[in-house]
């Protein structure tokens, strides 16, 4: 059992605690929001992460896991304190370090001379030898975190790799060894390595992203077929099936930051990485196709409902935070669209939500399949067809079962795929 201070209670700092404190360590998660820290005491989660809130209850109730405000407890009397605060976009492109700094200045007093200190959070490379330096003798470790949302715990518990940037091997061990119950691939290396192993794993899936996507524009324009394309290319195990499904753009609260920061660490040391540059201004002019998409079938929007399936940036989750559906969205708005917006997970936002996807379909001139939660591939394709303005769907994920939504009567038009394939059969083959 080791005593471990969390500092942040986000998706990182509440998923690293309650997993430490399921693990068997005790862990006090602090955060400075008043009112997460007073729900959390309450075992109340308000993340939609399967298994978190069972964790948080277990830990509360054994007595393992404690949430306060500020960090002055995280921070003394612990053997480890684990740095999981904000990184986003700072105004030039890089990565906004402030809350980092903030809690090594503090760290700085009230931490134990023996106690390792680990960064967390998405940092630039450089940054955990530079608190090193400003810590005055303890050990400060770089420890990325590689989970994706909507799949938190499973992906603490059990991650594909645990990767620890290190300058003493002693400090690396000891952070290690917390992680020995999950039986995961272990990598040391050094604090930079480390730090950029984060940022190009991130942007690597982000390339791969708008590559597809624009495959699937080009898809378009010569007749082929993108699922056919991508299920083509997947045979190739270096490539691999994953993160090849075309849609509204890439989004969520790191994709789009961690991209631009790694192309700032770029230019701060004169690498023109214009392979980034170009990953991030495909994904930018993504909602704008979409758009286009919608304008192809109904001609301009102004005046016209249009209902919104799905508004969170993926499916399994209920963060809105720069999701391409409402970048969608706000382009519709700008250009006199009438919005309804339905999300299983989502019940308000800055689009009128309703409450199910009949709702969204009544009146609409036409619908469009933002996130690709799976029950929208099973819709009651009539009925919502009888409810519409007009039966027309843009399926931005490719998800819907093409025959069965055209049989109902819709037009539909999905990214990548030309308006009309005659396929051959593979039959007898
Ligand atoms: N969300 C994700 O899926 C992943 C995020 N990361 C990285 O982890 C870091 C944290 O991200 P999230 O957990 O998503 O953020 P979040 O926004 O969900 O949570 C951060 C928490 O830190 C608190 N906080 C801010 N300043 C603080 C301070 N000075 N002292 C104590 N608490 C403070 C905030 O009130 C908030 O509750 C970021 O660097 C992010 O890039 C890494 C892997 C996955
Ligand atoms: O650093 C982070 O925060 C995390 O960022 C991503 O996780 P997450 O943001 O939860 O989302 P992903 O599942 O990676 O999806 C990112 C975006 O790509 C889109 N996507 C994904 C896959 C695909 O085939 N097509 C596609 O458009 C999603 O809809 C979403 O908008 C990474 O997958 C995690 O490993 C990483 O830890």
């Amino acid at each position: 059992m080791r005593r471990i201070g969390v500092i942040g209670a986000g998706y990182v700092g509440l998923t690293t605690a309650a997993c430490f404190a399921h693990l068997g360590h005790r862990v006090v998660c602090a955060d400075v929001d008043r009112r997460r820290v007073a729900r959390l005491c309450r075992a109340e989660v308000d993340l939609h992460e399967p298994g978190l809130a069972r964790l948080v209850a277990e830990g509360l109730r054994e007595g393992r896991l404690r949430f306060v405000v500020g960090n002055r407890e995280a921070l003394s009397d612990v053997d480890f304190v684990f740095v999981c605060v904000p990184t986003p976009t700072g105004e030039d492109g890089s990565a906004d370090l402030s809350a980092v700094r903030a809690v090594l200045r503090e760290a700085r007093e009230l931490m134990a001379p023996d106690a390792v200190l680990v960064i967390k959070s998405t940092v630039p490379a450089g940054t955990t030898d530079r608190a090193a330096a400003e810590m005055e003798g303890h050990q400060v470790v770089s420890n990325p975190e590689f989970l994706r949302e909507g799949h938190a715990v499973q992906d603490f518990l059990q991650p594909q790799r645990v990767v620890v940037g290190a300058s003493v091997e002693s400090a690396a061990l000891r952070v290690l060894d917390l992680y020995s119950g999950t039986g995961a691939p272990v990598m040391v290396t050094t604090p930079t390595s480390a730090e950029l192993v984060k940022y190009a794993s991130n942007c690597f899936l982000a390339m791969k992203l708008s590559y597809v996507n624009a495959l699937a524009e080009l898809c378009e324009q010569i007749g082929a077929d993108i699922g056919d394309v991508t299920e083509g290319m997947s045979l190739d195990d270096r490539i691999g099936a994953s993160f090849l499904t075309p849609g509204p753009g890439w989004g969520g609260s790191c994709f789009p930051k961690d991209t631009k920061a790694l192309l700032s660490t770029a230019e701060s040391v004169d690498v023109d990485f214009s392979l980034l540059r170009a990953t991030i201004d495909t994904n930018e002019h993504q909602p704008q196709r979409v758009v286009e998409k919608v304008r192809e079938l109904l001609g301009p929007v102004e005046g016209r409902r249009i209902g919104l399936l799905g508004l969170a940036f993926k499916a399994g989750t209920n963060d809105l935070r720069d999701s391409p559906a409402l970048a969608v969205a706000e382009l519709l708005a700008e250009q006199g669209a009438r919005l309804a917006g339905y999300d299983p997970c989502v019940d308000h936002g800055p689009v009128p939500v309703v409450s199910s996807v009949e709702e969204a379909a009544t009146g609409a001139s036409a619908l469009l399949v933002l996130t690709e939660w799976p029950e929208f591939a099973e819709l009651d394709w009539p009925d919502l067809a009888s409810r519409m303005a007009r039966p027309v769907i843009v399926d931005t994920r490719n998800l819907l079962p093409r025959d069965k939504v055209t049989e109902a009567g819709f037009t539909l038009l999905s990214l990548g795929t030309p308006a009309s394939t005659t396929r051959p059969t593979t039959a007898g083959l």
